[in-house]
């Protein structure tokens, strides 16, 4: 015979409703089971979701680009945003203004920088013309009251600065010991004041279109239009200023390129100060927004099979105070490009002085090279900016000056040739037998050349991983 006992259900009787519920308390009640019934759904939802992201992330193929601070990492990747993400390519176009009128500014008050370092001239003491007195360059009146109309452009550039964060400051010159040979030096570092380890940050160029991209109306595109006016207001003393030969010669006398530094717009200014001013392509890949910590680049890529496939590209700061947090990528990834900006023979690192910048770059290559964790790593080189490279050779700059052991003619196919053999050799002496050696000679400001060349990384990377796992 059944007892009461039998029939009792403790899961029913904790929800049933208050046996003295009255009609107004059930609406609310039922209310918010219907709420609780949803928000479980959603949480299904969203584990579904992060479920079916992992496994994506896990298939993906994932780049990591490195190289030294202004190799071209970040300009390599915009350049596989503007091949496999077009939408947000087109997207993003205007939001790159800011950073470009930050560029024209900075170049502009560089130019200032150098200009009041120069001598005045005083009629009184000097000869009539003020380029040829003392055999030197001198600032007449109309320079020196040109550079007081042009103060407002040191607050504008201040405050854009603010506007978009660490990545708008270039490092500062630091004196370093000079790494050895063994150089554990290229992942650990003396000075820590500026290290930057904000893993995944969204910080630098990325973080800084996000912002832009997501408050149009907002604070930023007033930034935009109060910057154009101002610039838009000087434009006629800039150019002056540029065009005049006492500054060109100043320039020259202390050894400043502006037109080839990063980021130098002053020839553009007609167009990037215009109402309807759009950034081009061009105009993208030449503007300059160091990158701080590592950021994550999504693109999908078509497969010869016709399906797509996710891949995931990581940006990093090229630092030397920040090159530490790139170990932690080494272990995820398929393939790594490394940037070598083989123009840069004669210049030396920003960061310490006291090394050129081919030699960090080399002694880079031969780290990663022998690194253990990316000993299965397809890596891809990108002798870079080979445009700039022809120029100075052209403008007569010896590399024998710099590198004694090349005993060529200083020709451009000759240099470029011997630079690569060099990273060829060191990639044979630190590599794992049996890697293959790819490399690219690239200018990646050039997007219609740099897009070649990124079919032929793709297609490398690929079949690489197709080897990996055993499908080749
Ligand atoms: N002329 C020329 N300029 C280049 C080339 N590659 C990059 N640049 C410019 O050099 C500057 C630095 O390039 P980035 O891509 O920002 O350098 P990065 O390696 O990301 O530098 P960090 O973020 O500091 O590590 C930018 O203004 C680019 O437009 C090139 O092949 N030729
Ligand atoms: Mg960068």
């Amino acid at each position: 015979m059944p007892n009461e006992t039998d029939n009792f259900d403790p899961l029913s009787l904790a929800i049933a409703p208050p046996p003295d519920e009255t009609p107004e308390e059930r609406i609310v009640r039922e209310l918010a089971e219907r709420e609780a019934v949803l928000r479980s759904r959603e949480i299904d939802a969203e584990l579904k979701a992060a479920k079916v992201a992992m496994k994506r992330y896990k298939n993906a193929i994932k780049i990591l680009v490195l190289g030294q601070s202004l190799s071209g990492k970040s300009t390599t990747i915009k350049n596989f945003q503007r091949k496999y993400a077009q939408k947000a390519w087109a997207d993003e176009r205007a939001t790159w203004k800011a950073i470009i009128l930050f560029n024209l500014v900075r170049s502009v008050n560089i130019m200032i920088d150098a200009l009041n370092r120069a001598p005045v001239y005083d009629p009184q003491k000097q000869a009539a013309s003020p380029i040829i007195a003392l055999g030197g360059a001198l600032l007449a009146e109309r320079h020196q009251s040109i550079i007081l109309r042009l103060a407002p452009l040191r607050e504008v550039e201040k405050d854009l600065k603010l506007f978009l964060g660490a990545g708008a400051t270039e490092v500062e010159a630091q004196t370093y010991t000079t790494p050895n040979e063994q150089n554990q030096v290229m992942f650990e570092f003396k000075k820590s004041n500026t290290q930057e380890f904000c893993v995944r940050s969204s910080s630098g160029w990325r973080g800084v279109i996000d912002r832009i991209k997501t408050s149009q109306n907002g604070k930023e595109s007033q930034v935009h239009r109060v910057v154009s006016q101002v610039v838009d207001s000087c434009k006629a003393d800039i150019l002056w200023l540029w065009k005049d030969p006492v500054t060109q010669s100043i320039l020259h006398s202390q050894r400043l390129r502006l037109e080839d530094s990063p980021g130098f717009f002053i020839d553009d200014i007609d167009r990037i100060v215009a109402t309807d001013y759009e950034p081009s392509d061009h105009d993208i890949m030449r503007a300059r927004l160091r990158t701080t910590g590592v950021q994550e680049h999504h693109f999908m890529l078509d497969r010869t099979n016709g399906t797509k496939l996710d891949w995931i590209m990581y940006d990093v700061a090229g630092i030397r105070t920040s090159r530490a947090a790139w170990v932690p990528y080494f272990k995820e990834v398929t393939g790594l490009l490394f940037l070598a900006p083989i123009s840069a023979f004669n210049e030396r690192l920003e960061e310490d002085t006291s090394i050129f910048r081919l030699e960090d770059t080399f002694m880079l290559w031969k780290t990663l090279c022998g690194n253990k964790l990316l000993s299965r790593v397809q890596l891809i080189l990108f002798l870079n900016k080979t445009d700039l490279l022809r120029k100075k050779l052209e403008q007569g700059i010896l590399v024998k000056k710099y590198m004694p052991e090349f005993d060529k003619e200083n020709t451009y196919e000759n240099v470029a040739t011997w630079f690569r053999k060099i990273f060829k050799k060191y990639f044979i002496q630190h590599s794992e037998p049996g890697r293959s050696f790819i490399s690219h000679f690239t200018s990646v400001i050039d997007t219609e050349a740099t897009s070649v060349t990124l079919i032929a990384v793709q297609s490398a990377i690929l079949q690489h991983d197709m080897a990996e796992v055993g499908l080749l």
